[in-house]
């Protein structure tokens, strides 16, 4: 589950939430929806604190495009587009028609479904079509673990020198630590911390937000 910063206390996570920005009533449906429609998936959703971070990222790089991989219900694809200009878009990557037209919905119940362009397909598929040039100020990679190195190598090209890259759940629920934890999943995270720390077009910091944030700047 990454609803809440996994390694602080439920108390403190509650005072965190309590001394941010509130989270307005449209995530708050979006995440009682989601929980309610496919409660076993309800987790993969990132939590308020996270997307207050992401919102005020996106703003604060006055980011005009932005690549999202991994849309789920469209939570943290809501976070992203409130911090673009009207005119700024959101490029949206998932295989699921099901879990996007609940994303679709609450689209228009933000008002931003303007920005949004979802494609419903393989992400390596969508991104490998894009033109190999600078399209990108901030790129979220969110989608299956075991593709994160390749999500990587199609979008670091694809992002502007000074821009930058967030990458969720870089702990694997704490199991990157933990020998006895070899699935798939979980070698996925490793291998792609390694590799997104060798790489020298970026540089990087291993934020614990949700279930650990990669937060990478192009140079
Ligand atoms: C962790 S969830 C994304 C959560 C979302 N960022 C949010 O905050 O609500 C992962 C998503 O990746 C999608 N996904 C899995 N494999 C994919 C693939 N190969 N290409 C595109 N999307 C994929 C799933 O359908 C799912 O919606």
């Amino acid at each position: 589950m990454t609803r809440s910063s996994e390694n602080l206390s439920p108390e403190l996570h509650e005072y965190l939430v309590a001394h941010s920005s509130p989270v307005d009533e449209v995530l708050v449906d979006l995440a009682a929806e989601t929980r309610r429609l496919f409660p076993a998936s309800a987790g993969m959703q990132i939590g308020p604190e996270q997307g207050l971070f992401m919102t005020a990222l996106t703003r604060l790089m006055g980011a005009r495009d932005v690549v999202e991989v991994g849309t789920f219900t469209g939570y943290s694809s809501i976070c992203l587009a409130r911090g673009l200009p009207s005119d700024g878009t959101l490029l949206a990557c998932d295989v699921s028609e099901e879990w996007t037209s609940v994303a679709r919905r609450y689209w228009q119940r933000a008002g931003v479904a303007d920005r949004i362009d979802l494609r419903i397909a393989p992400a390596i598929e969508t991104l490998r079509a894009l033109p190999e040039e600078p399209l990108f100020d901030l790129a979220f990679i969110d989608a299956d673990k075991e593709g994160y190195v390749g999500y990587w190598e199609a979008v670091v090209p694809r992002v502007r020198s000074g821009g930058a890259l967030l990458v969720d759940n870089v702990f694997s629920h704490n199991r990157v630590l933990d020998p006895a934890q070899t699935s798939p999943a979980v070698q996925g995270i490793r291998d792609f911390n390694a590799h997104a720390l060798a790489d020298e077009r970026t540089e990087t910091v291993l934020l614990p937000i949700g279930d650990g944030l990669t937060l990478a700047r192009k140079r």
